[in-house]
């Protein structure tokens, strides 16, 4: 088993907020969705993972190398798509793609070409005349042109349509076909995690709730629903725990003996109900 990503004990304090000792790593060739609520700390992980960002404690490993010390090395390998526009708005795609074309030692130039194509935008037209949806399938046609091993992206698909969505993921899992390249992505939408991701990382308050694939979580909780009066005993047991007069409602990692209790009914939770609950603690 090959890491491509390890982060260990990572804390940043920025003002009120507070990243504090997260730890998870990613297997080489996999993807991987990080999600939360907003303001849980995804943006603030992935800038730390960049090296936008500087960290107060923990380490960062990318391709098994500290990822401040050899930024330089790791970033040629990699493909970044930020969370808005970072390339000027009275710049033609065709000049941003030939500034940033040197940068890249693997810079492939036909395929840059391809991907414009295939999301049929115009290199002639400026930054600041494309929609929101044409932005972000620039920044992903720009981040994957030098064919990265291992590609981040912070919010990817958010505002673009469904159609687009899709067009963003059949390429991601095209970029996984030959089983080198990894993905991490960071989204609100619950559905691209269910058709791509490998792994889901949950994210709360800073923290880390889970980190492991999708089957393995949802094996591992239950969203207990049912009769308040025996919930309320065993709310201790329950995450996200809300006792209400007709019926109350968490989510157990402790469900086993939930099972045989009269009105007691458990569900498998969806990614979403993770969220909700694990952000309810
Ligand atoms: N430069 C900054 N100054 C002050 N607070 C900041 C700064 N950067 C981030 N924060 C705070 O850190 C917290 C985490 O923000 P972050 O952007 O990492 O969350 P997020 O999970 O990516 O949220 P979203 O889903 O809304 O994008 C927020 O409370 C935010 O206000």
């Amino acid at each position: 088993m090959e890491n491509v990503l390890e982060i260990k004990d990572l804390s940043k304090k920025i003002k009120d907020f507070a990243l504090d000792k997260v730890s998870f790593n990613l297997e080489k060739g996999y993807v991987m969705g990080l999600v939360g609520p907003n303001g849980s700390g995804k943006t603030t992980t992935i800038r730390l993972i960049m090296n936008l960002l500087h960290k107060d404690n923990g380490y960062i490993k990318i391709f098994g190398m500290d990822n401040t010390k050899n930024e330089r090395d790791i970033k040629q390998r990699i493909g970044f798509v930020y969370d808005e526009n970072i390339y000027p708005v009275a710049m033609k795609l065709e000049k941003v793609a030939k500034l940033v074309a040197p940068l890249y030692t693997n810079w492939n130039q036909k395929l840059f070409e391809e991907y414009i194509e295939r999301f049929g935008l115009d290199l002639g037209k400026n930054i600041g005349d494309l929609s929101k949806g044409m932005t972000s399938k620039f920044a992903v046609a720009m981040a994957i042109s030098h064919k990265p091993e291992f590609l981040i992206m912070d919010e990817p698909t958010s505002g673009l349509d469904p159609i687009s969505r899709r067009e963003i993921l059949e390429i991601i899992q095209e970029l996984m076909d030959d089983g080198n390249t990894s993905v991490l992505f960071s989204t609100h939408i619950t559905s691209d995690l269910e058709k791509i991701a490998d792994y889901v990382t949950f994210m709360d308050n800073g923290k880390i709730f889970e980190s492991d694939s999708y089957a393995n979580i949802a094996k591992r909780y239950r969203v207990v629903k049912g009769n308040t009066q025996i919930l309320e005993k065993y709310k201790n047991e329950i995450i996200g725990y809300k006792g209400g007069q007709f019926g109350s409602e968490g989510l157990s990692g402790n469900w086993g003996g939930f099972e045989k209790m009269d009105g007691i009914m458990l569900q498998i939770p969806s990614i979403e109900d993770i969220m909700f609950y694990a952000s309810r603690r």
